[in-house]
This record gives structure tokens, C-alpha cells and sequence, in this order.
């Protein structure tokens, strides 16, 4: 159960701490909510039309993968990876950083920037089949079954905290702090606080 909620709730709290890092962020989201649906309540199929929120989405999970690692995978035969060899019943858990953060396959992969997947010309394929540059649910026969699910839980949840209401640091002025630490999930290391404004 705890990786089915925990993922998920883990990314919200990276989703607030970055819209209230970056005001400009918010704006564009909440513009194109009101764009998209205007005061209606945001529905499944109307985040599935929202471009920005989409590649915000896909740069959160890139930076943020809620867990560190993929689930252990045994080898059953011979193979090799990224050069290496390994050899049968090895266990390899791969570190999902190492490849979201990769400066061979990212432009500037420590900033953090939702535009680089609609003018920055980047692109990434969830399911790994032309490449993989992230893999926040894995890849392959493995792959998280809840990706589609998940996906759209996220979508929704910002679309509607960032309609219903703008979120800004407490106290007033203050840094988010990034930091991280590892629990079941990739956490805040210092819980996020937030000024929570209703739009009316
Ligand atoms: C943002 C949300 C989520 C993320 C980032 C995530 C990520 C992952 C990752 C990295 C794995 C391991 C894949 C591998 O080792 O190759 C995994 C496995 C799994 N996930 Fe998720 N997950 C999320 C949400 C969910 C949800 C909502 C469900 C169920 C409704 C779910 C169900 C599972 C299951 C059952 C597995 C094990 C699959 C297997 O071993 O064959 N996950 N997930």
C-alpha cells in the first residue's frame, strides 16, 4: 500500500515546494487551467489537454522520482549493462537520479525547468522504448502498473490545489529548501510549509 500512496503523495509535496519556489510556474498553470475550463472543475479529460501542466509533470518526476531506486530485478541469464558485465542471479537495483540527472542526456539537468520539454526541444519516452533519459516507474516488463493511474491522480490534484487555491512560502519571503531525505519515499528533509490563499 505504501507504494501505491506514498509515491503519490510524495510528489505533491515536490509539486507545492517547486510552484512556490517558482511563482512564474504557478501563473502558468493556473492560466491555463482558466484557459482550458475556466471556472469549471477540472476533469480528467481536460488535464490530459493541458500542455504545460503535462511537461511540468514529466520535470517534477524527472528531478523528483519518489524513490531513488527501481524495484530489485535478478538476472536469469548473462547480460551486460552500461559496459558491464552481469553475470546470472545477480541483483541490480538501478539508481534513478543517475540517469534523470545525466549531464550527457540532459541540457542543464540540475535546473529545474518545465519548458525544456515544450521550447527546450527536449523529449522523453515514459516506456523507455526509443531510449531512456528517466524512468521514474521503471522500465520494462516491471514497469510500475499504477503509471497510468498515478499519472492522472497527479495531473488532477495539481490542476484542482492550483484552481482552488495560490500557494506561497510561510513564512512570508522564505526559501524552500530542497533538500532531501530518504524515508520509505525521497521526502522533504525539512517539511514544506505553506501559505494556503483561496482565489475567490
Ligand atoms: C507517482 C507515483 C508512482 C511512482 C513514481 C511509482 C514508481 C514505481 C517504481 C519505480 C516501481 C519499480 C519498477 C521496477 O522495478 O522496474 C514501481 C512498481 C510498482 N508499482 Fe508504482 N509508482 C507509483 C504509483 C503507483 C500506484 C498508484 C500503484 C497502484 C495503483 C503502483 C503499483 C505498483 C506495483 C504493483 C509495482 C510492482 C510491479 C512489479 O514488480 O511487477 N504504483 N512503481
Amino acid at each position: 500500500m505504501k507504494g501505491v500512496t506514498d509515491t503519490t503523495g510524495t510528489t505533491i509535496e515536490w509539486v507545492i515546494a517547486r510552484i512556490i519556489e517558482n511563482p512564474l510556474i504557478q501563473t502558468k498553470l493556473y492560466d491555463e487551467i482558466k484557459s482550458t475550463v475556466g471556472d469549471k472543475a477540472m476533469e480528467e479529460k481536460d488535464a490530459e489537454k493541458m500542455v504545460y501542466l503535462n511537461a511540468f509533470v514529466k520535470e517534477l518526476l524527472r528531478k523528483h522520482p519518489p524513490t531513488y531506486f527501481s524495484l530489485t530485478h535478478a538476472v536469469t541469464e548473462p547480460a551486460k549493462l552500461a559496459g558491464y558485465d552481469i553475470p546470472t542471479d545477480t541483483n541490480v537495483e538501478i539508481f534513478l537520479p543517475g540517469i534523470s540527472e545525466d549531464p550527457k542526456l540532459w541540457k542543464d539537468p540540475a535546473r529545474f525547468d518545465p519548458d525544456r520539454f515544450l521550447t527546450g526541444g527536449e523529449e522523453v519516452d515514459m516506456m523507455g522504448t526509443s531510449g531512456v533519459k528517466k524512468m521514474p516507474f521503471g522500465i520494462g516488463r516491471r514497469i510500475c502498473p499504477g503509471l497510468s493511474m498515478a499519472t492522472v491522480h497527479v495531473n488532477l490534484m495539481i490542476a484542482r490545489m492550483v484552481q482552488e487555491f495560490e500557494w506561497s512560502g510561510y513564512p512570508e519571503g522564505s526559501k524552500v529548501d530542497m533538500s532531501e531525505k530518504l524515508e520509505f519515499t525521497v521526502v522533504m528533509k525539512n517539511s514544506l510549509r505553506a501559505k494556503v490563499k483561496p482565489r475567490v
